[in-house]
């Protein structure tokens, strides 16, 4: 069984708040689950809950309520830190509630050997683990390390909430984590618990249905551009995406909408490579594109060591818009994709690519119904089916976008009929490509099919069906606000 990331599962949690899906009513079911499965394995006794100051925490904290109800269990909790330094709404929420509840003991630990002190690791019958959730940044840190080590060293039972906690859920190395009895991970099974070591700290896993609507997985949503939304304040220059645009000739302002695109969405740096005819027009539209100017009037292999460099100083191409279909520049085409690690290809550069995609290359493709209908795709193939049989991320771009990365679809509701106008595919490639030189493709194309729709409707409001693309462009900080 395949499982997702973390940030998918909080897209996820972010798209169900919009549609009024409160966290706090997920958090019930969560804590609800925790209390039902301990209850199905000790009848009676002791139950010591070991929560953190986060969400994961939280869930403990509504698990506390439900056993405490129950005359035949005693509850005890050990908070890492201290109660005021709890630090979500929804688990604060439930910790205050906890003052009118049958709880045996409460301690705030800020010194492990506190907790050994309570006797409580000694006298449980069970171990509630919710030190630690999908929230885990790098290396386990004190205090909690130690009580990673005492809940270990403790012959009591352990249920993990969600994750154990101090493993990573993405599957990536870790330093020390809890080595749970049973393992309840709520709505979808995680990449991380997934993996072939993870057995050992999880035993069984059992995934936990909390109630989360469906349309928040299917459609796209706010959830989905939220990880681009923040920025680490240590952030330095082209930390956010050096994305290369291959574009140009018969066209000028196809690439430089791309351009214009890319920079408001968060592309550190943009550059264009263009035919000689086109560069100076392109470079005069704005400051802030770079324009390299290629050989001649169109993309030809001439061009290739040239671009090649290009692509070395890059995190992401972008390349086919206005580039027109003469049969040199298709074949350049096809002989630049093996140069890229990651690619995005629009418009005429669909005309050019090999499918299936090698598969140390990712490609992102963006092509309209007819555009897709000549790469193969037809109308009964869905986008899911194409996508896994060539490899390939697909943005299909129609009154509804459907993505796929060939795992799972996605639809795109956002956009309007106003946006039929010239240049809107040009700046979809342009947001696509900046989130993808951060991110993974598929998250990148939701999120910019999101956004790309969602400047389009800001555009419609104040433009009607005038509005154009460059109106699209300057509402990008709108939506990514
Ligand atoms: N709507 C939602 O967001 C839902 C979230 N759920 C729960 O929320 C959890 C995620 O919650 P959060 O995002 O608040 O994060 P967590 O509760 O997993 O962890 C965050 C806390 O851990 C600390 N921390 C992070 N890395 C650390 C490290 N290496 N060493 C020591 N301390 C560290 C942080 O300072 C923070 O206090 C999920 O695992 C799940 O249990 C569930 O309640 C279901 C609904
Ligand atoms: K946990």
């Amino acid at each position: 069984m395949k499982g997702i990331t973390s940030s998918r599962m909080k897209a996820i949690d972010e798209n169900c708040e919009h549609l009024g899906l409160k966290g706090l009513q997920l958090m019930e079911n969560a804590g609800a689950a925790i209390a039902h499965e301990v209850k199905e394995r000790i009848q009676k006794g002791n139950v010591l809950i070991v929560a953190g100051r986060g969400n994961n925490g939280g869930d403990a904290f509504v698990a506390a309520r439900h056993l405490a109800y129950d005359p035949a269990i005693t509850v005890n909790i050990a908070l890492i830190g201290s109660a005021s330094g709890i630090r979500t709404q929804n688990s604060m929420h439930n910790f205050t509630l906890l003052e009118h509840c049958r709880i045996e003991g409460f301690i705030e630990i800020t010194d492990p050997q506190k907790l050994k002190a309570t006797g409580w690791l000694d006298d449980a019958d069970m171990i509630v683990d919710a030190l630690l959730g999908t929230g885990i940044t790098g290396k386990v840190r004190e205090t909690e390390a130690t009580v990673i080590d005492l809940i270990n060293d403790s012959k009591a039972p352990v249920v993990a909430v969600d994750v154990p906690s101090g493993f990573d859920p993405e599957g990536g190395e870790f330093d020390r984590s809890v080595r749970a009895d049973v393992t309840l991970t709520f709505h979808r099974m995680k990449k991380g618990l997934a993996s072939d070591h993870a057995k050992e700290y999880t035993s069984e896993v059992k995934v936990i249905n909390i109630g989360v609507c469906e349309d928040a997985e299917i459609y796209v949503g706010k959830g989905d551009i939220a990880a681009f939304q923040t920025r680490r304040r240590d952030s330095h220059k082209g930390q956010h995406g050096r994305m290369l645009i291959i574009g140009g000739g018969p066209y000028s302002g196809a690439p430089a909408l791309t351009a214009m695109a890319a920079l408001r969405t968060g592309a550190d740096i943009v550059t264009v490579a263009a035919p000689a005819n086109v560069a100076d027009i392109i470079a005069s539209f704005s400051p802030n594109i770079i324009v390299k100017a290629l050989s001649s009037n169109i993309l030809c292999e001439k061009d290739i060591d040239t671009v090649a460099k290009l692509i070395e100083g890059h995190d992401v191409v972008v390349m086919g818009m206005g580039l027109g279909r003469d049969e040199r520049t298709k074949d350049t085409v096809s002989k630049i994709v093996p140069l890229c690690k990651k690619v995005v290809v629009d418009a005429d550069g669909l005309y050019g690519i090999a499918l299936p995609v090698p598969e140390d290359i990712e490609m992102v493709i963006t092509p309209h119904a007819r555009e897709f209908t000549a790469l193969g795709g037809n109308g009964k193939e869905d986008a899911l089916e194409f996508s896994k049989k060539n490899n390939v991320t697909v943005l299909l771009k129609g009154r509804e976008d459907h993505i796929s990365n060939g795992e799972r679809i996605a639809i795109n509701h956002t956009g309007n009929p106003g946006m039929t106008v010239g240049g809107t595919g040009d700046v979809l490639a342009g947001i696509a490509g900046a989130l993808f030189a951060i991110a993974p493709a598929m998250d990148a194309a939701c999120g910019a099919a999101y956004i790309n729709g969602a400047a389009g409707d800001l555009a419609f409001e104040r433009r009607g069906h005038g509005l154009l693309a460059t109106d699209i462009i300057d509402m990008i900080t709108e939506v990514m606000k």
